[in-house]
């Protein structure tokens, strides 16, 4: 079988409310992924060896998300070549601007592409993992446009009291 293109990852299983929806949004798009627990501070040899081991492992895109000190998406991308997505995950003392600033300001040359804090940014980083997926997979790049078309669509003309 395939190894999957995408690995979610993240700082600990209380991520996992906000990273699935990362994951849930890959099942929508028909996109395999694999999920771990990897914690630069309570696992730092797993982080070694998944950073270090993932191109090989066949993965294409790499999903990080973490709170409070997010080391983790930063500490990924500085040891592997693969495109790293941080999802700054809504820690409860500071409301996710802790991780969104550990995340986002990287120094100059180990880049990670930072998203927004919480369920948005962990929706976004999966349909971003799956536009640079598709730059080779006409069928994924279809199943995009598709899912558009579906957004639009479910948005309504007008506001109601019901929703
Ligand atoms: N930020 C990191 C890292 C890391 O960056 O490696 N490892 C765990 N954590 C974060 O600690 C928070 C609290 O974790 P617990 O809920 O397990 O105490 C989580 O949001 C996790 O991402």
């Amino acid at each position: 079988m395939a190894r999957p293109p995408i690995a979610i990852i993240m700082g600990s299983q209380s991520d996992w409310a906000t990273m699935r929806h990362a994951a849930e949004t890959l099942d929508a798009l028909g996109v395999p992924y694999d999920t771990r627990i990897v914690s630069a501070h309570r696992t730092p040899d797993r982080l070694v060896a998944f950073a270090k081991g993932a191109r090989a492992e066949g993965f294409q895109v790499i999903i990080a998300g973490a709170g409070g000190a997010a080391h983790l998406p930063g500490m990924t991308a500085a040891m592997t070549p693969l495109p790293v997505f941080g999802v700054p995950v809504e820690s409860k003392a500071l409301s996710g601007q802790d991780s969104l600033l550990s995340i986002v300001q990287m120094p100059a040359g180990i880049p990670v592409g930072t998203l927004a804090i919480g369920r948005a940014g962990a929706v976004n980083a999966a349909l971003l993992a799956a536009a640079v997926l598709a730059l080779h997979d006409p069928a994924l790049s279809l199943r995009l446009d598709e899912w558009r078309k579906r957004q639009s669509e479910s948005v309504a003309e007008r506001p109601s009291n019901e929703g």
